[in-house]
């Protein structure tokens, strides 16, 4: 199965080594042990670093030269808390709004956590960020469905434009906990896993153990809508 600009090493990550999705329950079974499963999608401008963060946490380096996200790229990865298996199954979205269009339903549909990202050397994607939490708000994502705000690029110290006091303001208003990092920089890795671990550990301790999942089919119909998307964009 192709995936728009997917490479092999993150369709690895998607399929695992058995090349099959294990999407279509609450709980899988990982060598033995039952695993929840919990969507969490990331959400921002083009450019902020959505496919690096993700890419970071996921596969552990910098993704060098990422094209943008068409449609939606799909990451995993199998956590243990407190001795529970919890595989976060994330999905790095599209930031451009052509990319993008066809697939906002499929973004929110039950959706257990949202990450929102900007790009502290661009205030442009600093201030796109309460029209990203309506869009979400407009697709009935609940109140309790935990959200965190990420300013990712930190390592260009000298072109920052968000300062963090205005950041964290805006993350007060909204009552989100707020996270400064550098996907590139490999000394903010541990950061980077305390993002997803922190929604994790609040899933985790909040949610029952019965969840509702896409089925497979479903999912395999987001891919061939992806690949179609992706062939007309080339044109
Ligand atoms: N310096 C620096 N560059 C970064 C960082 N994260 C991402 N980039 C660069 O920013 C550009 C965009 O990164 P992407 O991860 O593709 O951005 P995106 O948000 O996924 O963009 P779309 O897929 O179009 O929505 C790339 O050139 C990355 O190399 C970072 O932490 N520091
Ligand atoms: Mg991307």
């Amino acid at each position: 199965m192709s995936n728009g600009n997917k490479t092999q090493d993150e369709l690895d990550i998607v399929f695992g080594e058995n090349d099959s999705l294990e999407f279509s329950t609450s709980c899988n079974e990982l060598d033995g042990a039952k695993a929840r499963i919990f969507k969490i999608i990331v959400i921002g401008d083009s450019n902020v670093g959505k496919t690096c963060l993700t890419y970071r946490f996921c596969g552990g380096t910098f993704l060098k030269n990422p094209e943008a996200t068409i449609g939606v790229d799909f990451r995993e990865r199998t956590v243990d808390l407190d001795g529970e298996r919890i595989k976060l199954q994330i999905w790095d979205t599209a930031g451009q709004e052509r990319f993008r269009k066809s697939m906002v339903e499929h973004y929110y549909r039950s959706v257990h956590a949202v990450i929102f990202v900007y790009d502290v050397t661009s205030l442009p994607s600093f201030e796109s960020i309460p029209e990203w939490i309506d869009e979400c708000s407009r697709h009935s994502v609940g109140p309790l469905v935990p959200r965190i705000l990420v300013g990712n690029k930190c390592d260009l110290r000298e072109r920052r434009q968000v300062p963090t006091s205005a950041a964290q303001c805006l993350a007060d208003g909204y009552d989100f906990p707020l996270f400064e990092t550098s996907a590139k920089d490999p000394a903010e890795k541990e950061n980077i896993d305390a993002i997803f671990l922190t929604l994790a550990y609040r899933l985790k301790n909040h949610k029952p153990l019965r969840l509702k999942q896409p089925s497979e089919s479903s999912l395999r119909e987001l891919w061939s809508q992806q690949e179609q998307e992706g062939r007309f964009c080339q044109c």
